[in-house]
């Protein structure tokens, strides 16, 4: 299958007086159309922010640069009035806190209903009925009672679910998540991975983009996997060879720190966003580094099928 988005050389900084944050420092990502890519990494590695320029839900104070192509549309031209038309109908972004979210003071109902209205010039009275319906797809019972109630009568999950009806109710291309399972105890989280096999099985040419810590997460979801790390992502590959044999050294140490593999936890610690470390941006964690790690930034290239940003691998 085709591309949906195509992230090319984006940049995104902070801009704080006289310091700048490169929160992201030269991406380039692809989603196709129908995978779920999880993106996984460090706190603190730029995920949630390339989620967000995605979507150009950035504060006022930041420089962006780069392409985002959407449907060989670029997100970062496009005026207000049509990135609105595309926010919210054909990208959706399920935000990392269900609680926050939602509006305390309407209905949950009105709140699934209220984006088919506003995208899909549906009258209250179908947009309603499509809202009950969804609720019901995502096991909130009985819907037609529960879309007469309001947020704080729900369930953290049920609110999560509810956000995810609404997400999804303009049939859009591409789902954002961050952090779906942030807060979420090991029994319920069975149900967040029920509900986005759920919503590919609602409509399976939809791509998801999931930002998630966690490792064992992603392992039940993903096509394919992006780390990031410091700014920029480091790797790309496929589910199948990712968790057994990732290739970048900070997705060995990544997958090396799970509890499942001995718990080593990774030796040093991130690097500043403000100086980023010349070279390669893991070199002074790297037990394989080299001297030209230390002074030369690695290309991001294709190995195998997978990408990878590493000297280890250029053969050039
Ligand atoms: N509004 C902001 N103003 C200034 N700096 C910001 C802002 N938002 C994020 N940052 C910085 O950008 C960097 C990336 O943050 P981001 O939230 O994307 O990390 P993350 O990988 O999503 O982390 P986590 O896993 O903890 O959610 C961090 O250094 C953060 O401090
Ligand atoms: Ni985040």
């Amino acid at each position: 299958m085709g591309n949906l988005l195509v992230v090319n050389d984006l940049h995104v900084d902070f801009l704080l007086g006289d310091i700048k944050v490169k929160a992201v420092n030269g991406v380039n990502l692809e989603i196709k159309e129908g995978e779920t890519l999880c993106l996984i990494g460090e706190s603190g590695s730029g995920k949630s922010v390339l989620g967000l320029s995605i979507l150009k839900l950035l504060p006022s104070n930041v420089n962006i640069s780069g392409s985002i192509l959407f449907n060989n549309k670029d997100l970062l031209k496009l005026p207000e009035k049509e990135l609105r038309k595309i926010r919210g109908k054909e990208i959706a972004w399920v935000p990392q806190s269900p609680s926050t979210s939602l509006n305390p003071v309407l209905k949950v109902g009105y709140q699934v209903a209220e984006p088919m209205m506003l995208h899909l010039n549906m009258d209250k009275k179908s947009a309603w009925s499509k809202a009950v319906n969804l609720l019901n797809f995502f096991g909130i019972y009985p819907a037609d009672k529960r879309a007469e109630e309001y947020p704080h009568q729900f369930s953290g999950g049920m609110r999560q679910r509810a956000l995810v009806a609404m997400g999804t109710s303009t049939k859009p291309k591409l789902i954002i998540a961050d952090e779906p399972t942030k807060g979420v105890d090991l029994i319920k989280k069975v149900n967040v991975v029920k509900l986005f096999e759920q919503i590919k099985r609602n409509n399976d040419k939809l791509s998801l983009l999931l930002i998630t810590h966690d490792i064992p997460f992603a392992k039940k979801l993903a096509d394919r996997v992006g780390v990031m790390y410091c700014g920029q992502v480091v790797e790309v590959s496929n589910a199948e060879t990712f968790f057994d044999e990732p290739l970048h050294p900070y997705s060995k140490a990544l997958i090396n720190a799970l509890p499942s593999r001995g718990l080593k936890p990774i030796k040093g610690s991130p690097p500043s966003m403000v100086n980023p470390p010349k070279g390669c941006k893991f070199h002074p964690r790297c037990e394989f580094a080299t001297e030209k790690c230390r002074n030369e930034e690695p290309p991001f290239i294709e190995y195998n099928g997978n990408f990878v940003r590493c000297h280890l691998y250029d053969k050039r």
